[in-house]
C-alpha cells in the first residue's frame, strides 16, 4: 500500500509515505492536512522555550561578571554611594544632581586618598562604569523575573522546575544585596577598597548563579543519565571541573588582595618555587586568604595542578568515539590552556585593567567548560529528582 492516501485522521507527526519519502498530508485535501505536522509534543516545546530563556540568562551573567572586573580594575566599584534599586535606574539628569553625587563621594577615604583633586570630570569617568554594572544588574533581573511570569502565566514551565526556578530568582536578588554589603565595606574609614571576604562571596554567588543558571537549561534540553561511553570520563573530568573552581575560588582572593601586583615573574617567586614568607602570618589560615605570597603561589599552584587533571582528562578522552563527553574533554582543556596563558600574562604585565578583565571574563568560560563536563558525564537522577 506504499504512497496511500488513509482515509482516518489524519497523523499529528508528519508520517512518511513509503514512496519518495513524501509526507502523506501532501495528497490530502488542505482541510484535512494536520495544523502542525512537525511540531514537536508540547512538552518538549517548552522545555526548549524554557531552556533558550535560561541560556539567554547566562549569556547577560557571563557580561555582567565582565563589567563586574573592568570596575574593580578602574577602581570605579565606590563611585555610587547610595543603593536605591528602582531610582538608581536613572544616571543623573542635572548639573546639580551630579555635584550631590560628586560631593557625597569626596567624602569617602578612596576620594581623599586615590583621587583627591580629580574633578566633576575625573568622577563621572569612574561613575559610568559602575552605573553600567548596576544597570546590568536590573537588566538581568527584569529579564529573568519577567521571563519566569510569562512561562508561568501560560503554563509553560516543565513539571517540576518551578521551585528550583524560583530558587535562582530568590539568589539572583540576594546577590544585588550581597553587591551593596560589598560595596558598602569600602566606605569604611581607611579603606580605599572594599574587603575582599565580600568581594570573593558576590564573585562567587555569581558565579553559582551562572553555573545553576547553565546546568538548568543543560538539564531541560538533554534530561537523562550521560550515556554508558560516558562513564571512563567521569572521574577525571570531575576532577579537572573541581580543580577549575577551586582555582576560581583562589583567582577571587588574588583579585581582593591585589596579590598580582607583586612577584610579577614566571613561573619563580622572587627567584625561588615557593616565595619566601609563605607561612608568615598567625594564625595559619590567614595565609590563605590575606597573605600575598602565598594567595599568589596557591592560585599558581592550583592552575597548574587543574591543567595537568584537565590534560590527562583529554589524554583518556582521546580514543573514545565522538560524543558529548569527549567533546567536553577538549573543550575543557582549551579553555584552561587560554585562562592559564592570559594569566601568566596578566601578571607579567602588572595587571592592566583590560587583562585583568579578559582573564576575568574567560574564568567563565573555563566554569562553562567545566558545567558542560560534569554534565555530560552525571548520573542518573536520584528518584524523585527532576530530570
Ligand atoms: C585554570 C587557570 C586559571 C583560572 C581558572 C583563573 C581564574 C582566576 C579568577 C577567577 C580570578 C579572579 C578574577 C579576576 O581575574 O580578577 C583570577 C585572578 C588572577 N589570576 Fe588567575 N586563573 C588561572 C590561572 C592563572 C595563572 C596561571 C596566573 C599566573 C601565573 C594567574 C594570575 C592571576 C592574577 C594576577 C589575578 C589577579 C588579577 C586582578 O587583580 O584582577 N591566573 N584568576
Amino acid at each position: 500500500m506504499g504512497g496511500a492516501v488513509s482515509r482516518t485522521p489524519a497523523p499529528r507527526q508528519g508520517r512518511v509515505s513509503r514512496a519518495g519519502h513524501r509526507p502523506i498530508y501532501r495528497a490530502m485535501p488542505f482541510d484535512a492536512r494536520p495544523q502542525a505536522p512537525d511540531a514537536a509534543p508540547a512538552e518538549a516545546r517548552n522545555r526548549r522555550a524554557v531552556a533558550r530563556w535560561l541560556l539567554a540568562v547566562a549569556g547577560l551573567i557571563w557580561v555582567m561578571v565582565t563589567l563586574g572586573g573592568a570596575t574593580r580594575l578602574t577602581g570605579s566599584g565606590l563611585s555610587i554611594m547610595e543603593w536605591a534599586p528602582l531610582s538608581g535606574a536613572l544616571p543623573p539628569m542635572s548639573d546639580a544632581e551630579w555635584q550631590r553625587l560628586y560631593d557625597l563621594y569626596r567624602t569617602i577615604p578612596q576620594y581623599q586618598l586615590v583621587n583627591a583633586g580629580f574633578g566633576l570630570e575625573g568622577f563621572k569617568g569612574i561613575f559610568w562604569l559602575e552605573w553600567s554594572h548596576r544597570f546590568w544588574g536590573r537588566l538581568i533581573g527584569f529579564v529573568y523575573a519577567g521571563g519566569l511570569a510569562w512561562f508561568w502565566l501560560r503554563g509553560r514551565i516543565p513539571a517540576g522546575y518551578k521551585p528550583r526556578l524560583l530558587l535562582l530568582l530568590a539568589l539572583g536578588g540576594m546577590q544585588g544585596l550581597v553587591g551593596w554589603i560589598m560595596v558598602a565595606s569600602g566606605f569604611e574609614a581607611d579603606r580605599t577598597a572594599v574587603s575582599p571576604y565580600r568581594l570573593v562571596i558576590h564573585l562567587m554567588l555569581a558565579l553559582l548563579l551562572f553555573a545553576m543558571v547553565l546546568w538548568t537549561a543543560l538539564t531541560l534540553l538533554r534530561p537523562g543519565p550521560a550515556p554508558a561511553e560516558a562513564k571512563s570520563l567521569r572521574a577525571s573530568l570531575h576532577a579537572a571541573a573541581g580543580l577549575a573552581m577551586l582555582t576560581i575560588l583562589a583567582g577571587g582572593f588574588v583579585a581582593g588582595i591585589r596579590a598580582g601586583l607583586d612577584y610579577n615573574t614566571f613561573p619563580l617567586m622572587d627567584g625561588r618555587w615557593v616565595p619566601e614568607g609563605y607561612w608568615r602570618l598567625t594564625p595559619l589560615w590567614q595565609n590563605l586568604t590575606q597573605n600575598i605570597a602565598a594567595v599568589q603561589f596557591n592560585h599558581r599552584l592550583l592552575a597548574t595542578l587543574t591543567l595537568a587533571a584537565a590534560l590527562f582528562a583529554a589524554f583518556r578522552a582521546q580514543p573514545l568515539p565522538a560524543g558529548r563527553a569527549r567533546h567536553a574533554a577538549f573543550a575543557l582543556l582549551g579553555a584552561i590552556v587560554l585562562q592559564y596563558a592570559l594569566g601568566v600574562a596578566t601578571l607579567l604585565a602588572v595587571v592592566p585593567a583590560w587583562l585583568g578583565t579578559l582573564h576575568q571574563a574567560v574564568a567563565v568560560l573555563v566554569l562553562t567548560a567545566a558545567i558542560l563536563a560534569l554534565h555530560a558525564t552525571r548520573r542518573a537522577a536520584r528518584p524523585g529528582a527532576i530530570a
